[in-house]
């Protein structure tokens, strides 16, 4: 118990027996203890239902579990009222999720900069500087005044992970973020996620079905039936094909690499 505590005090995210049930079913997260130090790449994998979507909801604070404990950066987020939860995932928290789109009636660099004015910026050069240095990495500053529907779906979630790292998140949760594009616009996204880790030392967890794209992680973790089933260190592909396909025909666990 003691190493866990070590462990958890330097992490950028730790769950700490976190289970999520909704109404009479079964859990959709049963238990899940998980730490992510900071500067990692983690990908949460596992079959439709396996509750990796739950997983990332009570992560960011989108959603109370049913027990355990949620922190950031040490924040335990059950000690928090609404209002402070919401500052936290508004400061310290960058989303790229399919649900959360670009805002349509502002422009790319608007929708940058929204998260820092929601936080309470002021709008001027200053702030338009930020996000167009946060669209540079992307490779879009170019596109800096164009509406978010003149882009491709591929240059939509750049400018997602533009928005996401503009107030420097302890950590940044990705739902799926590549699952509408094509292989190689897919791999230039992920490139953005893991040069934000390798260069910013940001904390990236991104749910994902690819094991392509679960290759680009430090680490991947399984889960099944919202149990961490097992966990992988540098993942590549055949070992994630076979972590998951071991379980899809037979319900045992993957080889664990650790
Ligand atoms: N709001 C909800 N109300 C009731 N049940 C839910 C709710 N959200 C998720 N569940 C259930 O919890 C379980 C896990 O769902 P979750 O969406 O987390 O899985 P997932 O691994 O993300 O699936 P997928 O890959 O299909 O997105 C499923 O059985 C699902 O039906």
């Amino acid at each position: 118990m003691t190493t866990t505590a070590v462990t958890e005090s330097g992490a950028a995210l730790a769950l700490d027996g976190v289970s999520r049930v909704y109404g009479g079913g079964a859990p959709a997260l049963d238990g899940i203890d998980l730490v992510v130090p900071r500067g990692r790449l983690v990908a949460v994998m596992g079959r439709s239902g396996s509750g990796k979507s739950t997983l990332l909801r009570c992560a960011a604070g989108l959603e109370r579990p049913t027990a355990g404990r949620v922190r950031i950066g040490g924040t335990d987020l059950a000690s928090l009222k609404a209002t402070a939860l919401t500052r936290l995932r508004r400061d310290r928290i960058g989303f790229v999720f399919q649900s959360l789109n670009l805002v349509s009636a502002l422009n790319v660099r608007e929708n940058v900069t929204l998260p820092l004015l929601l936080a309470g910026a002021r709008e001027g050069r200053a702030l338009d500087a930020l996000a167009l240095a946060g669209l540079d990495a992307v490779g879009l500053a170019d596109r800096a005044e164009d509406r978010p529907e003149s882009l491709s779906g591929g240059q939509r979630q750049r400018v997602a992970i533009a928005r996401a790292l503009v107030n420097e998140p302890e950590v940044v949760f990705a739902d799926e973020p590549t699952a509408a594009l094509d292989p190689v616009t897919a791999s230039g996204v992920l490139a953005l996620l893991r040069r934000a880790v390798d260069e910013q030392g940001r904390t990236v967890v991104l749910v994902t079905h690819d094991p392509v794209a679960a290759t680009w992680a430090d680490e991947a973790v399984f889960l099944e039936h919202g149990r961490i089933a097992g966990r992988l260190d540098r993942p590549d592909e055949e070992r994630v094909r076979a972590a998951l396909g071991v379980r899809t025909e037979t319900g045992r666990q993957p080889a664990v690499a650790r």
